[in-house]
C-alpha cells in the first residue's frame, strides 16, 4: 500500500484561533493505520482542539483527513470518540448507556462484551450517577468502543481511573492496536504515553515541537540518568554538591544529581558517607518521557513529582 493510503489520520498546516487565542499554530502530522499516537502537552497547548479538528467537531484552517477523506465525509461507524468532557444522562445504567450508543449503529458489538472490556460487567445495572468517578470514565470509554472503530480518539481516557483499571485499559488499547485500530490518545500521564504509544507528539502553544518514538525522544531530549537522594537536612545539598562536584537540584527534601552512571553509584554513596551526608534513600533512574516533557515545555526538574509507577505532569 502506498504511504499516503496507509495514513489513517492526516493534519496539514492546521490553524485554529479563538478570538485572540491561537489554539493551533500550523500543525502537520500523519498517523499510520494501526499506530497508537500519544499527544501530550501542557494545559491549553491545543490537544483537544487538534482532536476536535480531526473529528470534524470544530472548523479550522488547513486540511485534515480521516481514513483518506475529510472528517465530515468519513463513515462514522469507522470512528470512535471519547471526548475529554462527556456527561451522559445520570439515570441510565452503565448497560443502558452502552446499549444506547450501540443502538446508533447498524452493526454494533455486543453490549455485554463492551462492558466486559471496560471492567463494568459487575456494575452494569448501576445508574451512571452512582458509579464512582473512575467507573463513570470506563463507561464513557465503552461508548467509544461499541462500533468496533478503525480509528479511535481517546481524549484523556484514564483520568480518575485507579491504577488497576488503568492497566486493564492499557491492555485493551494494546489489543485494539494489535487488531489494527489506529488510536490517538491524549494524556497528562507520561508513564501511560510511554507505555502505550508507538509515537508521541508534544504540543506547546499550538505547535508540535517534537514528534517521534518514545525511545528516540528520550535519546534526543531526555538528558542524563539521575540519582535522587533523600536527605532530611537541606544543608546537605551543599555537602552533596561538594562531595560529587556536580549540580544538585533540591525539591521538597530530595536532591537530584544528573549524569551519574549506575556503575558509579557505589562510589557516590562512599563519598557521601565520607562527607557526613545523612542519606535516607537513593533512587537511580534512566531518563524517561517525563524528562523530555519537562525539558521541552521549559518546566524545571522536580524529583519529588516523580514515581516509579508513572509520572503525571501538570501543565
Ligand atoms: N471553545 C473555545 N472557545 C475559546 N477558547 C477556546 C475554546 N476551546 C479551546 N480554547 C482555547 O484554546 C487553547 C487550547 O485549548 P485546548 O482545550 O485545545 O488545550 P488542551 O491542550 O487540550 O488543554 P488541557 O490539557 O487543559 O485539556 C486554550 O487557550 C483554550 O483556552
Amino acid at each position: 500500500m502506498a504511504e499516503a493510503e496507509a495514513a489513517a489520520l492526516v493534519a496539514d498546516d492546521v490553524r485554529k484561533r479563538y478570538g485572540d487565542v491561537v489554539a493551533l499554530d500550523g500543525v502537520s502530522l500523519s498517523i499510520t493505520g494501526g499506530e497508537v499516537f500519544g499527544l501530550v502537552g501542557p494545559n491549553g497547548a491545543g490537544k483537544t482542539t487538534l482532536v476536535r479538528a480531526l473529528t470534524g467537531t470544530t472548523r479550522c484552517e488547513g486540511s485534515v483527513g480521516v481514513l483518506g477523506v475529510p472528517p465530515d465525509e468519513v463513515d462514522h461507524a469507522r470512528v470512535g470518540l471519547l471526548p475529554q468532557s462527556f456527561h451522559p444522562a445520570d439515570r441510565l445504567t452503565a448497560r443502558e448507556l452502552v446499549a444506547y450508543y450501540a443502538g446508533l449503529y447498524d452493526h454494533a458489538r455486543s453490549v455485554e462484551a463492551v462492558l466486559d472490556d471496560v471492567g463494568l460487567a459487575d456494575d452494569a445495572d448501576t445508574w451512571y450517577e452512582n458509579l464512582s468517578g473512575g467507573q463513570q470514565r470506563r463507561a464513557c470509554v465503552g461508548t467509544a468502543l461499541v462500533n468496533d472503530p478503525d480509528v479511535l480518539f481517546l481524549d484523556e481516557p484514564t483520568t480518575g481511573i485507579d491504577p488497576a483499571g488503568r492497566r486493564s485499559l492499557w491492555r485493551l488499547i494494546d489489543d485494539l492496536a494489535a487488531g489494527g485500530t489506529t488510536v490517538l490518545l491524549t494524556s497528562h500521564s507520561m508513564g501511560e504515553v510511554e507505555r502505550l504509544a508507538d509515537r508521541v507528539g508534544l504540543l506547546r502553544d499550538g505547535r508540535l515541537v517534537a514528534v517521534g518514538t518514545p525511545e528516540s525522544l528520550i535519546a534526543e531530549h531526555g538528558g542524563d540518568s539521575r540519582l535522587v537522594v533523600e536527605a532530611p537536612d537541606p544543608a546537605d545539598r551543599e555537602a552533596l554538591a561538594a562531595a560529587l562536584d556536580a549540580e544538585v537540584v533540591e525539591h521538597d527534601g530530595r536532591l537530584a544529581v544528573r549524569d551519574v552512571a549506575l556503575a558509579d553509584v557505589g562510589d557516590v554513596v562512599a563519598r557521601l558517607e565520607a562527607a557526613g551526608v545523612d542519606v535516607e534513600s537513593f533512587t537511580w533512574a534512566e531518563p524517561d518521557l517525563a524528562d523530555v516533557y519537562l525539558r521541552l515545555t521549559g518546566e524545571s526538574f522536580a524529583p519529588s513529582e516523580r514515581t516509579d509507577v508513572e509520572t503525571e505532569v501538570e501543565g
